[in-house]
């Protein structure tokens, strides 16, 4: 069941998604999905609906017929309490017609106001009374900080446990956030190194084009730490830095990023604007065009003190990464869409083939997020000639180039993990409480003090001067993030 399914998302991230796993043959025809919302609509018209959406995301047809045969609509105001009992023997029937043994995922795919609400009547109303599994899927944001978050997680485990609830991360569901343990844990040549004797510090940038386009009123509510720090940001440091897991299962996956989670030094009062900046954007020019303000977009206040941009330094306070700074930076509106990883390494202790006046080139190694998936090992080789000079060599890894083909869209492997029951890539309510925590400490500071200087960066460049100085203090500075030439940084 989708709740929410006239909405954005399901258009355009769950039924293109839904439809790729039906092709490769990982959705069998045993499958039926219920969309429900409350506009009317026949079932005919829903379906229509589904095969525009999946020919717009992927552009083409297939056996698409076949596949919007199992969609089926209902039409219903989530907070009505009366017509739950419609939908659960629409369920019903459905359950006994494709022999579904009993098994229900429910995803909530609207405004998070409605989670708690749904949850309860899922399991009011009997929805939830079935014989095979229930799994609840949950869209972002969940909860606003600490306390609703609390709150929310109380009511929706009256009906579910929390090994059936799937919170949605769709950083987790990228191929490349994916890879980050892979990287680390299937070579020799990494792990050894991945502590603070080898590593001198670590970048983490998630930068877009886009401006808040229409979602003024919810990014009002949130802006760039909750939209993005409380849940992608953390959730690659801490796959970044956590422990090797003994085994590969979710608990101990999970367990091993709730420790880093932990571990993070939080920051109050004065200490975060040391530790973290906040940028707002201006208007600019981009790609020929002018761009507004964020405060002059709509459903903004024009004196918003909302940020749609953070820059932050995190420390990790246990054995491994004592004295390592993670830095952290995301914002909408910057110069280029990209989310990169970089990974630098100490100097070598003396350079035999420098001249002393040369800039030495660090080792880095390079995780390509997006759009790009890859990785890049910057080296330092000989200089092809007569001397011993060296010079920065790439050694490149492109997903693209090796496999030939898109890799799957984040929300079509999360998708496929629920069915299967592996919620490795969801995250785990103490892995949000933890989150929550560490962010309320900045978002108190921040909500509090009006941001004198905002708009404080034009639209279309890297976010405020002051998150460069941020890494300037340490003696560091932000891998450029377009073309990471090591030559000419
Ligand atoms: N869009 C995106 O790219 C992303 C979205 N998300 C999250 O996904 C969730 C959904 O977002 P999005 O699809 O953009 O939202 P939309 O506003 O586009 O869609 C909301 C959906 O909820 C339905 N709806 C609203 N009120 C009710 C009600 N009282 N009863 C029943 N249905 C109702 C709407 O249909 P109708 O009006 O017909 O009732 C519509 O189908 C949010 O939590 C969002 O934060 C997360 C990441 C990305
Ligand atoms: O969760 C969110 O993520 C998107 C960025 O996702 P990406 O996959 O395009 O990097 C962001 O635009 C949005 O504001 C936020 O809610």
């Amino acid at each position: 069941m989708i709740f929410g399914a006239t909405g954005d998302l399901a258009k355009r991230k769950l039924f293109p998604s839904l439809y790729r796993l039906y092709q490769e043959g990982r959705l069998s025809e045993r499958f039926a999905v219920i969309g429900v919302a409350r506009r009317p609509l026949s079932n005919e018209e829903f379906q229509k609906n589904v095969k525009d959406s999946v020919l717009t995301a992927l552009g083409e047809a297939g056996d698409i017929s076949e596949f919007i045969t199992h969609f089926y609509y209902h039409s219903h105001d989530v907070t009505d309490s009366s017509s739950y009992l419609s939908l659960k023997e629409m369920a019903q029937k459905l359950d006994t017609q494709y022999s579904l043994a009993g098994n229900r995922v429910f995803y909530l795919a609207m405004a998070p106001e409605f989670f708690g609400t749904i949850a309860e009547h899922l399991k009011m109303d009997g929805l939830t009374d079935v014989h095979g599994f229930k799994r609840l899927v949950i869209e972002k944001p969940f909860g606003h900080d600490l306390e609703s978050a609390k709150q929310l997680n109380k009511q929706i485990r009256k009906a579910f446990s929390e090994d059936e609830i799937y919170r949605i991360d769709h950083y987790l569901g990228k191929e490349m956030v994916q890879n980050i343990e892979v990287i680390r844990f299937a070579n020799a040549i990494f792990e050894p190194l991945w502590n603070n004797r080898y590593i001198s510090n670590i970048q983490v940038t998630s930068s877009e084009v886009l401006g808040v386009e229409e979602r003024g009123r919810y990014y009002e509510t949130s802006g760039a730490l909750r939209d993005m720090v409380q849940n992608h940001m953390l959730q690659m440091v801490a796959l970044l830095a956590m422990e090797p897991p003994i085994r590969l299962t979710t608990d101990e996956i999970r367990s091993e990023k709730v420790k880093v989670l932990r571990a993070m030094r939080s920051f109050d009062g004065d200490m975060v604007n040391e530790f973290f900046i906040r940028g707002q954007y201006d208007k600019g020019v981009m790609d020929n065009e002018e761009v507004p303000a964020y405060r002059e977009e709509p459903m903004v206040d024009p004196a918003s003190n909302t940020e749609t941009f953070v820059a932050g330094k995190l420390l990790i306070d246990n054995f491994r990464w004592a004295g390592v700074p993670f830095y952290i930076r995301t914002g909408k509106r910057m110069k280029t869409k990209s989310t990169k990883i970089v990974i630098q390494f100490k100097d070598i202790p003396m350079n035999l083939y420098y001249k002393p006046e040369q800039t030495l080139n660090p080792n880095l190694l390079v995780i390509h997020i997006q759009p790009e998936e890859g990785i890049t090992l910057y080296l330092n080789a000989k200089k092809t000639g007569q001397h011993m000079n060296a010079t920065p060599i790439k050694l490149n890894f492109s997903n693209k180039g090796v496999h030939g083909i898109n890799t799957p869209e984040a929300y079509e492997k999360l998708l496929f993990d629920c069915m299967r029951g592996d919620a490795t890539n969801f995250t785990h309510w103490d892995e949000v409480a933890l989150s929550w925590s560490f962010v309320d400490k900045i978002s108190e500071v921040w909500e509090n003090t009006k941001a004198q200087n905002f708009p404080n960066y034009k639209s279309g460049t890297m976010g405020p001067k002051e998150a460069d100085q941020l890494l300037e203090k340490d003696g560091f500075f932000w891998w450029p993030v377009t073309d990471l030439d090591v030559e000419n940084c």
